[in-house]
């Protein structure tokens, strides 16, 4: 099967269905583990976007948070959100077919703190110099549901499960 053609066939249904340009297909040991278009205009979910929901399926059919032996092909260059999660996921590759530059004349966004162009630039900024009005209330309490986790966890400071590199 050719992914690359199946990624774009699946972000076309979508369009042809009413629903946004993307999709994402996740291929291991050579077979589809999990795909899925973007389905925000369908479920008004902001996070229903392709790489999320095939991300979900195949860690759920996977049994772990891990996508390692896995490419992800996806039609768009990924948003930062959905680059997050693939980092998170950490599949082996990801295959992209259209930059950002390719999408972004073809949309226009009108949210209240969202635009494509500053979004990395945003995230790389103190928390009380971005657009999102964000609030720091500090709390003896909240850390200490750290400590309990890691008491909990026998001291262990790693979150478990991830293979070990190659
Ligand atoms: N790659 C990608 N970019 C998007 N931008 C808005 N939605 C999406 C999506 O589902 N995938």
């Amino acid at each position: 099967m050719d992914f690359v053609e199946r990624t774009v066939d699946l972000a076309r249904r979508n369009v042809e269905e009413g629903g946004r340009p993307f999709a994402t297909v996740i291929v291991k040991d050579g077979e589809i583990l999990a795909e899925s278009p973007n389905k925000v205009a369908q479920t008004n979910d902001p996070t229903a976007h392709a790489e999320i929901l095939a991300i979900r399926e195949a860690c759920v059919k996977l049994g772990t948070e891990h996508l390692t032996g896995t490419t992800v092909y996806v039609l768009a260059h990924p948003c930062p959100m959905c680059l997050g999660a693939l980092y998170y996921c950490s599949p082996d590759e990801v295959v992209f077919l259209t930059t950002r530059d390719a999408y972004e004349p073809h949309f226009v966004d009108d949210r209240k703190y969202f635009e494509l162009d500053t979004f990395y630039e945003e995230f790389g900024k103190n928390w009380d110099e971005r657009r999102l009005p964000m609030r720091h209330e500090p709390r003896a309490d909240a850390v200490e549901v750290y400590r309990l986790w890691q008491r909990r966890n026998g001291g262990e400071r790693r979150v478990a499960g991830a293979p070990t590199a190659a």
